[in-house]
């Protein structure tokens, strides 16, 4: 570990990581600039907690299964305009199927609307910067977001199983809709920075999306999650493309050796190429580890780990894998513009465009 300047510490070895994650005093940083931002107010931690806790049941790998058919049926429609191109800038593309995807399975159905909000939103707010004309036009677009959802709560009858579970769980209107607002934030670009980096290695790898499709034809349970090598794929993308590239905690007690107010800095882009515990880290293999066998503790954390590790994760890894399986199983994507390095707080293949062509099996 390095100290970067007094206070600040960049923790990178693996053990340490695991323990200091998982710690309950180790708060994420954006919290306290969140709660000012996004109006969850002074208790807005416990309340946010207390979401979490209730949506959990529809968070779950068999409650994201179930969602398969209507993430096949997204991604196919996607693909068939993708196709219909020479080539798409595939986090354009890929952020709005799965922006769809995800408003789809919180809201209960699309809302194109939302999604348009959603990318607004994270535009206004990657470029926020000082200028005041800025910060008012991304306070412009939070207000909307969340007006948009305040809306849709109140006109769905019946709500969609997750907004019901807050409901059910004794949280406010105020609160549900912040909730909700938080997870469809979450949920749009981060995910398409996935899906990029794992089409993008696919597309040099015509040998391993023909075993992809072997897999999909072969499958018991047709437009399902049960394929392991198209797991293997997207959690090997996600080893060596972290979307979320750093995590920044900050302790309100001391843990380990460090005092109370320390700000820890971690990066699943260093852990995760770990040469101990990732041989030829550099390297994508998906083959690299059985699917039963887990990596080092604190080696591996795309979705971060501890008390504020990723709610979405089992229905990002249930997207993935169907987009990825429904997309390869009737085209086949070949490069067609490669990335520029990312910048910012985002691990995305800047610029990425491929192109994807209808598939002909061999007779
Ligand atoms: C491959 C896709 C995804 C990746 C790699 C990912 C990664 C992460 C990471 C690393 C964090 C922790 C950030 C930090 O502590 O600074 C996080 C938090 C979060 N993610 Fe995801 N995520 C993904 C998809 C999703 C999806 C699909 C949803 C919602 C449906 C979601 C909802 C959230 C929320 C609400 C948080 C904040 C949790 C909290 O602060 O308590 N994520 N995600």
């Amino acid at each position: 570990m390095v100290e970067l300047h007094p206070g600040t510490w960049l923790v990178t070895d693996p053990a340490t990581t695991d323990r200091l994650l998982a710690s309950r005093h180790a708060l994420p940083a954006r919290v306290e600039q969140g709660a000012a931002t996004t109006s969850w107010g002074v208790d807005g931690l416990q309340r946010w907690m207390a979401a979490r806790r209730a949506m959990r049941p529809w968070l779950t790998p068999s409650a994201a299964a179930r969602f398969a058919p209507a993430i096949s049926a997204h991604a196919r429609s996607a693909v068939v305009r993708w196709a219909s191109a020479a080539d798409i800038d595939v986090m354009s593309e890929g952020s709005g199927l799965l922006s769809t995807v995800n408003t789809h399975y919180i809201l209960g159905r699309p809302s194109p609307t939302l999604t348009r909000l959603v990318g607004e939103e994270l535009s206004a707010a990657e470029r926020a910067r000082p200028p005041l004309l800025r910060r008012r036009r991304l306070l412009r677009a939070q207000l909307a977001t969340l007006t948009t959802v305040h809306d849709h709560l109140r006109t769905e009858v019946p709500p969609a199983d997750l907004v019901a579970a807050l409901a059910d769980a004794g949280l406010d209107e105020r609160t549900t809709a912040l909730a909700v607002r938080t997870m469809l934030l979450s949920s749009h670009h981060v995910p398409a920075a996935a899906l990029a980096w794992a089409l993008h290695e696919l597309s040099s790898r015509p040998d391993l999306q023909e075993q992809l499709r072997g897999e999909t034809t072969a499958q018991r349970d047709p437009g399902g999650t049960d394929l392991p090598l198209c797991r293997a794929v997207v959690r090997e993308a996600l080893r060596l493309h972290p979307p979320v590239w750093q995590l920044r905690r900050v302790l309100d007690a001391p843990v380990l050796d460090f005092p109370a107010g320390a700000e820890l800095l971690f990066s699943p882009h260093i852990n995760q190429r770990d040469r101990a515990a990732h041989p030829d880290p550099d390297r994508f293999d998906p083959h690299r580890r059985h699917p039963d066998s887990h990596p080092p503790p604190g080696a591996y954390l795309p979705f971060a780990l501890g008390p504020r590790f990723c709610p979405g994760s089992h229905l990002a890894i249930a997207e993935l894998v169907v987009v990825i399986a429904t997309v390869l199983d009737t085209h086949v994507v070949v490069p067609h513009h490669a990335p520029a390095p990312a910048r910012g707080t985002l691990n995305a293949p800047r610029g990425l465009r491929l192109t994807f062509l209808p598939h002909r099996p061999h007779r």
